[in-house]
């Protein structure tokens, strides 16, 4: 069986260039780029690229995806930064491109994906709910994709169990203070030297509370995520968003 041949976008960043090692290791891949910033985007046809992995910053995942996708190559995306623009501007250019899909995960690691299933099924049960994010200071984006991600579904969940708001006397409050809204559900970005990326889901009800933690300890907790990713977009023409569409969660 021929190999899937692969690219790695942000090649040289923390998480692309575990991305490269992990590439290189899969018996059923063949890496054949590995961009950094400032090289060209041709390499990806001269190369034969089949899928990008896109790993690199807000400001550059739109010019590489509207590259790859007019040239026919799947992307498999962990880059953060996605908003509804962003999003119906993709899916305008996957539309003139009807064979080509674009996997979009804000983590690939199991452990994050399933705290986001189980915050969205936990939501409607409790009175209150509020996302805490935690990661390395170098992060240049605030709150987290998977935070965004996480209060979305919350947010999603509530509104269809016919949720009223939150509890919360708050009046008089330093900005931030009370975090980021995020459709309703307030979110606290952390940055610490010395973590990588964390996130807590509080719950609370009337005398108890639950909290679901999920903790990336190291960059290879993405890779078996992002190797599942590049395995099936080749078969998923369009958008997909959310790695639990591949590891049949939804
Ligand atoms: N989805 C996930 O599971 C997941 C996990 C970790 C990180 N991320 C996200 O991945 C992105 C990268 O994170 P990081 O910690 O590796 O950042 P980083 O700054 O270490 O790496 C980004 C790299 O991309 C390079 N780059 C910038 N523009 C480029 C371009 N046009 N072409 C090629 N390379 C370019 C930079 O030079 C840098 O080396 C962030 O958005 C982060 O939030 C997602
Ligand atoms: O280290 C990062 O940066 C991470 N970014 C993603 C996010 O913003 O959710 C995933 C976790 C790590």
């Amino acid at each position: 069986m021929s190999k899937l041949r692969v690219a790695v976008l942000g090649a040289k960043g923390r998480i692309g260039s575990e991305a490269v090692r992990a590439v290189e290791a899969a018996e059923d891949m063949e890496l054949v780029a590995a961009l950094g910033s400032g090289d060209k985007l041709e390499t990806l046809v001269v190369a034969g690229a089949q899928v990008a992995v896109e790993l690199t910053t807000p400001a550059s995942v739109m010019g590489n995806l509207d590259f790859c996708v007019r040239h026919g190559i799947h992307g498999v995306v962990g880059t953060t930064g996605w908003t509804e623009d962003r999003l119906a501007q993709l899916k305008g250019w996957l539309a003139q491109s009807p064979e080509t899909g674009v996997l979009i995960a804000p983590n690939f690691s199991i452990g994050a994906v399933l705290t986001m299933k189980f915050a969205e099924v936990a939501a409607p049960y409790f009175e209150s709910v509020e996302v805490v994010e935690l990661h390395h200071p170098n992060k240049v984006d605030a709150p987290s994709g998977t935070a965004t991600r996480t209060a979305q579904l919350i947010a999603a969940a509530r509104e269809k169990a016919g949720s009223v708001p939150q509890p919360d006397a708050t009046v008089t409050a330093l900005d931030g203070a009370r975090g980021a809204d995020v459709g309703g559900v307030p979110v606290h970005a952390v940055r610490l030297r010395g973590l990588l990326a964390h996130q807590e889901v509080l719950l609370g009800g009337e005398g108890e509370t639950l909290t679901i933690r999920h903790d990336s300890l190291h960059h290879s907790s993405f890779m078996p995520g992002i190797l599942l990713g590049v395995r099936r977009v080749v078969t998923a023409p369009g958008l997909t968003f959310g790695l639990e569409h591949f590891l049949d969660l939804k």
